[in-house]
This record gives C-alpha cells, structure tokens and sequence, in this order.
C-alpha cells in the first residue's frame, strides 16, 4: 500500500467510513490529434495525473481550478465516461471496471453527473414529462404507468418544483436556465444514486438564482446521504458549499483540507493566487484585471513543480523536483517545496507570508483583505508520495 493511500485509509477509518466513491492514482492522457502518424513520441494531453481523492456520504467535496485545469475530465473519470489511462475508481471499495452494458447502467444509476448547461443537456423537442418518464423508465422499470406519473411528481417536489403539472408539459425553452437546472437535478434523483457530480451547476445560471439551487443540493446531500463532489472555479463558492476544498492546477492536486482552512489560510501559492484574483466588487484594483499568467501546456507541462514558472517563491528545486505532499495542521496539506524542512523553504515561506494577504472569502465572490498572512504552520515530516 502506498503513502497516499494509506493516510486515504486513515482518513476514512478515523470519520468510521469507507468512501462512496474513490479515486485512486487516477491518470488521463489524451491522444494528440494527428500524432498518430508524426514521427517521434505519441504526443498526448496530460488532462489528469495521479489523482487521488475520496467522496463520503452526506459530505460537500470541492473541487476548484482554473478553467483546463482538468476538473471535468476528473468527474468524467469518476462517472466512467472516458476510460483511464491509470489508476482505479473504487465504489464502496471496490474497482470498478466498466465497459459498457449493464456494469456501466449499475454505475451510472450510483453515480450522476449534472452538468453546467441544463439547455445542453435536454432534448429541446421534448416535454419535460417525456423526458423524465425516460429516467423513470430506466431506473424503475417495474412501475406501471400511473405509479411512475407518481414517480415524476415526487421528483419534481424533492427539487421544489410544485405543483409538478405546471412544469410537466413545458418544453425545456420554456423554462429558466434555474427551473431547468432543478429538473436535471430530479432527474438525476430518478436513479437514486449514492454520488452526485456535479460539474459547475451553477456557473451558467444567474447570480440571484445560484443560492436557490445550491441549497437545494445541500438538502439533498443532508436528507439522503448522498456524497457530492462539485467542481468549480469560484473558490469563494467552496467554503460556504462545501465541507472539504481541494484544489486543482495543470492535471495535478496541489492542496487540500476542510474548506475553512483552505480558503481562509491557503498555503500553495496557487491557491493563494486564486484567492487573491477572485472578483471582488469591493477592491479598488478590479477596474484593472492584473495578469495572473497562464496555465501552462498539458502536452509539453513543466518539470518538477507545474506551477512554478508562475510562482513567485519558486525555488531551485520546484524547477526540476515535483514536490511531495507535506501535511500542515487541522487536515490541510500541499504539495509545495516552501513547507519542506529546510533553511531556504523556511525563507520562502517568511517571504509567502509577508507578501500574501490573508483574505476573507465571503459569498458570491466577496473576498476582503484583512492583513499579512499567518503563514500555515508546517510540520517537518512529509507524508504520502510525489505526485
Ligand atoms: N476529449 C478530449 N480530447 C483531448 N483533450 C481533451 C479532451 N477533453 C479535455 N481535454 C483537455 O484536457 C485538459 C483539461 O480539460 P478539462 O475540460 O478537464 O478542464 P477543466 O478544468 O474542467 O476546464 P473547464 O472549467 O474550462 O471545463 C484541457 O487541456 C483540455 O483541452
């Protein structure tokens, strides 16, 4: 067993719990277009690498990144929709290898992927009530015709859409970007499924509407248990969502840890980054975007540290060494060199936090600065594995 996931264990043996769903190692590599007959290496697209990640029941994981970072590929990877070029998903401990048939039905009905745009993702010809008695056919195929109706209504009031016949007959157009969102969230429910993945939900829709919803998917998690991981790139929207925040740069994990610790004491200077670019109305300097550089190429990513040739506190060794998962307090960790035990990281991290500003992050964006940065304590041990 390795580092990771022994402490994965750990983790879940101290909550008392086996994750729902696990992703172990997990690693996908595209195909570049057209490599197939260039000479040289097959060149590919490191969308995910060695990504590893636990979602327990009745809990909010965040997953946060800039856009490309992989989020997506990464949910898809857990739903079973692309295959992976390594690692495993586990469900309930279990790998699960699903080509196609009824392995993949099993594992859809568990886990339900609902995605940013619910227009996208309804048949536009279709009446709302077509379209889930579909869901309710698949996954309740024993029901007659009345008790799936049945069925449909229940849905529609789990998502608080009521009464269910003001909505049934209506053509997705017909409906807001928020009222459709919650159908594609019932129809989700139509397979009672252990995981919800739930891929930006909110992004699209309007600002007013994204608590309403977000909400409704906090309920669903309480009332039956169900785990969520939600993918996103507005880390503001993670601390008051969800329990956990883990934090994704160039097809890697760089930091993880309850949401609290992660956002309002962010120890990777990629966090950090994020933190301080997040919108805030209230700050002088958003009349002027800053250059935050770019995500760098996941066919040809950076040696050792991906993040580095964006860092300021980069050190020698980020440019050639990967660095390993160091555990901080109260269940953060990062990899990053600066909470190596050493002289210079000691330096670098004197530096990150004189220069980085601790940050409030409040909802729908709001991040205050409240002053100098308490820089995360390190401990001197470095659990787990390189990355
Ligand atoms: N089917 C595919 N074929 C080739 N490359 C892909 C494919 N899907 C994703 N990628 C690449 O994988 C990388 C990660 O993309 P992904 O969509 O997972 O990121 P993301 O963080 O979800 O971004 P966004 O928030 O914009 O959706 C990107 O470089 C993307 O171009």
């Amino acid at each position: 067993m390795s580092a990771v996931d022994a402490m994965t264990n750990a983790a879940s043996s101290e909550r008392g719990d086996v994750p729902v769903l696990e992703a172990v190692h997990v690693t996908k590599h595209f195909a570049v277009r057209g490599s197939l007959f260039r000479r040289g290496p097959r060149r590919v697209v490191h969308a995910v690498d060695d990504v590893s990640l636990s979602l327990h029941a009745g809990r909010i994981m965040a997953l946060v990144g800039e856009s490309g970072s992989g989020k997506s590929t990464f949910a898809r990877l857990l739903a079973q929709l692309y295959p992976l070029t390594g690692g495993e998903v586990r469900y309930r401990g279990t790998a699960v290898r699903v080509r196609g048939g009824k392995a993949l039905r099993a594992h859809v009905s568990r886990v339900q992927l609902i995605l940013q745009d619910p227009f996208g993702s309804f048949n536009p010809v279709a009446t709302i009530a077509r379209t889930l008695s579909r869901a309710v056919r698949i996954h309740h195929p024993a029901k007659t015709a009345r008790e799936q109706k049945a069925v449909i209504e229940d849905l529609l009031a789990q998502v608080n859409l009521r009464p269910a016949r003001q909505f049934t007959e209506k053509f997705p157009h017909e409906l807001s970007g928020g009222q459709l969102q919650r159908i594609s969230i019932a129809r989700a429910l139509a397979a009672n499924p252990d995981v919800f993945l739930a891929d930006e939900p909110v992004s699209s829709l309007d600002v007013s509407i994204r608590l309403g919803v977000l909400n409704l998917l906090r309920r669903l998690v309480e009332d039956r248990g169900v785990a969520l991981l939600y993918v996103t790139h507005d880390i503001a929207s993670a601390r008051y969502f969800a329990e956990d925040t883990t934090v994704m740069y160039a097809g890697q994990l760089v930091e993880a840890g309850p949401s609290e610790q992660v956002t309002q004491n962010a120890a990777h200077p990629y966090t950090q980054l994020l933190i301080s670019s997040a919108p805030d109305p209230s700050r002088d300097d958003d009349a002027a975007p800053r250059d935050i550089g770019q995500p760098p190429s996941l066919i040809d990513p950076p040696a050792g540290c991906r993040f580095h040739p964006r860092c300021p506190f980069a050190m020698e060794r980020c440019a050639t060494q990967a660095p390993p998962r160091f555990e901080l307090e109260n269940g953060q960790w990062a990899n990053c060199w600066l909470y190596a035990d050493d002289a210079e990281a000691a330096e670098g991290r004197a530096e990150n936090a004189a220069v980085y500003r601790r940050t409030e992050v409040r909802p729908a964006g709001r991040i205050v600065r409240t002053g100098p940065a308490n820089a995360p304590t390190h401990t001197t041990r470095t659990k787990g594995e390189q990355q």
